[in-house]
């Protein structure tokens, strides 16, 4: 993997890195380079490397990534969301050493916690805007605005307990607090993680930084430190995401004597679009030189000049002509700034281009899932046995191994081979999707001896999944289809034109973009209009105007439409940043 000298220096630095650079110069690739490099000095066979990211689909890149340029053993890099670590590392193997967790839990997947919280704001005349916290600080204590959002978050807390639940954020806060109380745990994990580094850290939030910090300050043998991230990129502020100075990290990672690096070239975009995407950078400071892209490429903003009604129809013209012109499905992207109006822009985009492939998670109909048990043996059932698939199935088979000891079932005699082979048994001649997993599901129930009368969780998880899964198969409206063949084809490596919030493409790049919805209450999202100080707004503004024009490596197609409007219904207007750059656009 070829580096700029900027970067070789900052990957071979003998001590712990923070490097902080601008879009596309090269963080992730210096990132994998530095794993690369860690994989070499690991020691002991048991040792690791870990690597941290804000998303899933974060680090399906790294590893995407690392496979791609290297060759590396199976299991000497940890890869994934520091929830997962927090899951997976701490809690899982230590809850017997916690008076609440020892008595049995299970996490509540995201489509649970949003159902209880919006049923218990409005039952207490909560607005859709008004934000209930359930963030934990290192204290454990969550703290909310009012009176009002306080009373339900805790009556959220005592229906989660009542079922013997937590969620991501007291996850979060029991992995810390295991370590507070026992910091062998600590140590242990140091011994195991040697290397560990941070992918995106402006989207870090506080009790993540005080985890990652613990297993530093604890070991005896301090882990190597490597952290890449970009302030102007911090779009997660709302849920509590903040992005940490040089002299802040050092006094986190207490002794670590980090040192700070910088890339100035960009190996992505034109000038052009560097140029353009520089004007939203809210934090000053790096330079931003295109480094090897001349060509003019094209910036075009269609400030509120097509209609709501129309603008699929310009979309997917655009569309057209990129791949008209040669661009890979692949290379093209459409963002939103916000989730909200994804959904249907992606329906109405596959029934305007019936023949191109799209990736769109907005249509799977697994979202919004990915914690339920059910789903990770779907994962199982669906994906073919394969050798390329076979680190990653014995991994999902080992998480519900586990996840079924903690239930108390008795899988002593149970390997993940031997589980999957029962797995791979199953056959049924049904070409109905969900028909097809519930079969399944039973057989595997009734090889392995468990009854879902015993085992209410487990009996309602699998409730919520077929809900849930059919919910967005019905709302989809016929777009797709319920066989064997559609949901199988959501479980390989997604291919297409990607349909997704800004947040959802973070890291990534195209070289066609086209962004819509560039409206004051999406850009910034109306939480930080609402109630917030005029900063607020404009600082998550110009972070999203950066992340979202910072992905185009050639060509930018912004669109402000008119005709969205409130639930008042007012009109939206175009975000005051673009309303008020003067660029001359093409
Ligand atoms: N030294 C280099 N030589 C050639 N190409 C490079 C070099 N460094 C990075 N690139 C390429 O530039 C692009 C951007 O790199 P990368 O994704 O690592 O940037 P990043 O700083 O992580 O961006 P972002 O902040 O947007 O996530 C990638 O296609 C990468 O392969």
């Amino acid at each position: 993997m070829k580096l700029s000298n900027e970067q070789h220096a900052a990957v071979n630095y003998n001590g712990n890195a923070y490097v902080a650079a601008c879009p596309g110069s090269g963080k992730t690739r210096a990132l994998t380079a530095w794993i690369a490099k860690a994989v070499e000095e690991l020691k002991h066979k048991n040792n690791k490397v870990l690597a941290v990211t804000f998303t899933n689909r974060a680090a399906d890149e790294i590893k995407a990534r690392l496979a791609e340029s290297f060759t590396i053993e199976n299991g000497r890099v940890w890869a994934g969301t520091i929830h997962s670590f927090a899951l997976e590392w701490l809690i899982k193997p230590y809850a017997s050493y916690s008076a609440t967790l020892n008595s049995g839990y299970s996490v509540a997947d995201e489509f649970e916690t949003r159902k209880i919280l919006s049923k218990l704001k409005s039952d207490k005349g909560l607005g859709f805007f008004d934000d209930v916290n359930t963030t934990f600080n290192r204290q454990g204590v969550v703290e909310n605005q009012n009176a009002r959002a306080e009373a339900v978050e805790q009556e959220y807390r005592q229906i989660l307990s009542s079922r013997k639940k937590i969620d991501f954020d007291q996850s979060l806060y029991f992995a810390f607090q295991l370590m507070e109380t026992r910091p062998e745990i600590a140590q242990n994990l140091s011994n195991i993680f040697t290397h560990i580094c941070v992918d995106e850290v402006q989207d870090t939030q506080d009790l993540q930084y005080a985890i990652l910090a613990k297993i530093f300050n604890e070991s005896h043998i301090k882990p190597s430190l490597f952290i890449v991230g970009d302030e102007n990129q911090a779009i997660y502020g709302g849920i509590g995401g903040k992005s940490l100075t040089l002299a802040e990290l050092n006094a986190e990672f207490v002794g670590s004597n980090i040192n700070q690096f910088t890339f100035s070239d960009n190996y992505r975009s034109t000038q052009r679009l560097v140029d353009y995407f520089s004007a939203f950078r809210g934090v000053q400071g790096g330079v931003s030189k295109a480094a090897h892209r001349n060509e003019q490429g094209i910036i075009s903003f269609f400030n509120q000049s097509v209609d709501k009604e129309h603008l699929a129809e310009a979309i997917s013209e655009l569309i057209q002509t990129e791949l008209n012109s040669g661009t890979s499905e692949n290379d093209i992207c459409v963002i939103a700034p916000q989730w909200a109006p994804i959904r249907s822009m992606t329906k109405k985009l596959i029934t305007l281009l019936p023949n191109v492939k799209f990736d769109a998670p907005a249509l799977s109909p697994f979202h919004g899932q990915q914690d339920n048990f059910w789903l990770i043996v779907s994962k199982l059932v669906l994906t073919e046995p394969s050798e390329k698939l076979f680190s990653s199935r014995v991994r999902w088979a080992n998480e519900l191994l586990n996840n079924l000891v903690e239930k108390h079932h008795h899988t002593r005699d149970l390997t993940a081979k031997k589980l999957l082979k029962v797995i791979n048994s199953f056959h049924s001649d049904t070409g109905v999707g969900t028909k097809y997993l519930k079969e399944c599901f039973e057989f595997i129930l009734s090889e392995l001896d468990i009854d879902l009368a015993y085992d209410l969780l487990l009996k309602e998880q699998l409730d919520l999944f077929f809900e849930k899964a059919t919910s967005n198969i019905e709302n989809n409206d016929g777009q797709y289809e319920d066989t064997v063949v559609a949901l199988k084809s959501f479980f390989k490596r997604s291919t297409g034109i990607v349909i997704n919030s800004c947040h959802g493409v973070k890291g990534e790049e195209y070289k066609t973009v086209i962004a819509f919805g560039l409206l004051k209450g999406f850009v910034p999202h109306w939480n930080d209009i609402y109630k917030q100080p005029i900063q607020v707004g404009l600082d998550a503004q110009s972070k999203m105007l950066y992340v979202i024009a910072s992905r185009a490596k050639e060509k930018l197609f912004l669109f402000a439409e008119n005709g969205r409007r409130t639930r008042r219904g007012d009109p939206y207007e175009t975000s005051d940043m673009l309303n008020t750059y003067n660029y001359q656009y093409d």
